[in-house]
């Protein structure tokens, strides 16, 4: 199809909580939506990266510039769109995998509208509602914390992360487990928090059942975490070290990692998320969806992508309360643990004008 312009917006939305990990502490979420038009309708995507490049390099300002004067004017200028080919259309651009894949998540949601074809179907989903998991940040204290995981069992998730970094990290673990027992499924996030200088500490957590440890190493060390793998018995899962299927393919051939979380984002797009989904299930190795505070829209979209039979361990992909007064969508509500997975044409949500329009703070349309 050929595009007839492409409209950024930016949209800040508060969060019901300061939302506290190893590398800072969200107020609000700051995030940028694509609107791909075409003459048949529209279709959406969002942009998970953060305002500043504490995650990973890429942030809000340096998306939106790489958008408006490279990305999307590469993909006006073809004559054919199409979700397949917005990769090798974006190419000749190095990186910026989370501007691209809100681009290519913007295509693929108008084509699969055009064709009434929902993602789940599209991905190759084999569920009709997904289990959740729950993400909880760093606290001011024990008692608080205790308070919050009570909060979010009580509501249901299946899944409790607990951020972690070094001075909060087996205390925690271990008040939760006392707290609530060895049964809840429990796992800890550390954003790149520590270095193999932690190996004793990070060994104090194997007493706890963990089902894994999250990204302990920084981004590129993945040699690291093969050594630390041979250290510990909790079981490594990589985050901001995938960045690809093949650097999936790579860190499971290396040991680095037993556990792959995968959130379409950083690896630059749904597409290439069904591939890493893939190389990991030729490894016999379980994936789960990972989450970047999206609003209702990669909400629906994660949702499509955590229906796929590899992604066995519960995601990321909270209710829209976790995060949020008032979605820009229909909200997603816990159900016995569970979301239903979008079935409607493309992500199966739209924004809600008014709610959309009550959190944009700017608005650029980018025509052929
Ligand atoms: O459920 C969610 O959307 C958040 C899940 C979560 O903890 N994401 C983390 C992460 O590093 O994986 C995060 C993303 C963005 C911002 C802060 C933290």
């Amino acid at each position: 199809m050929k595009l007839s312009g492409m409209e950024l917006l930016r949209v800040r939305m508060p969060l019901v909580a300061p939302f506290r990990t190893s590398f800072g502490t969200q107020e609000a979420r700051e995030l940028l939506l694509v609107r791909a038009v075409t003459p048949t309708g529209e279709g959406w995507g969002e942009c998970v990266a953060l305002a500043d490049p504490h995650y990973s390099s890429e942030y809000l300002d340096g998306a939106e510039h790489i958008l408006r004067d490279y990305l999307v004017p590469a993909l006006l200028r073809a004559q054919e769109v199409t979700a397949h080919k917005v990769a090798p259309l974006l190419a000749p651009v190095k990186g910026h995998r989370m501007a691209k894949a809100a681009l290519e998540m913007a295509v693929l949601d108008a084509e699969l509208r055009a064709c009434g074809t929902s993602f789940a179907t599209a991905l190759g989903s084999t569920k009709d509602s997904v289990p959740c998991g729950v993400s909880v940040g760093i606290m001011d204290s024990i008692p608080r914390l205790l308070d919050v995981v009570g909060t979010y069992l009580d509501a249901g998730y299946v899944r409790i992360k607990l951020k972690i970094e070094p001075g909060w990290d087996v205390e925690p673990v271990r008040a939760v487990r006392e707290r609530f027992g060895d049964d809840i499924l429990l796992q800890v996030d550390a954003n790149t928090a520590y270095t193999l200088s932690d190996v004793p500490q990070l060994k104090r957590l194997d007493p706890f059942g963990l089902l894994l440890i999250e990204q302990p190493l920084e981004e590129e060390d993945v040699r690291g975490h093969a050594e630390l793998a041979r250290n510990i018995t909790t079981p490594i899962c990589l985050d901001e070290s995938i960045v690809s299927a093949r650097s999936a393919a790579d860190a499971i051939a290396l040991g680095a990692c037993r556990i792959v979380n995968i959130k379409p984002g950083r690896v630059g797009g749904y597409l290439e998320a069904r591939r890493v989904h893939d190389v990991c299930a030729a490894h016999g190795v379980p994936v789960w969806c990972g989450g970047m505070l999206e609003t209702g829209l990669g909400r629906a979209g994660n949702l499509a992508l955590a229906s796929l039979p590899g992604f066995t361990l519960p995601g990321d992909t909270s209710a829209s309360d976790r995060f949020y007064r008032t979605d820009i969508t229909e909200p997603f509500v816990l159900d016995a643990g569970h979301l239903p997975v979008p079935s409607g044409p493309g992500l199966g949500v739209a924004p809600i004008p008014e709610a959309l329009a009550e959190v944009t703070t700017a608005k650029a349309w980018l025509r052929s």
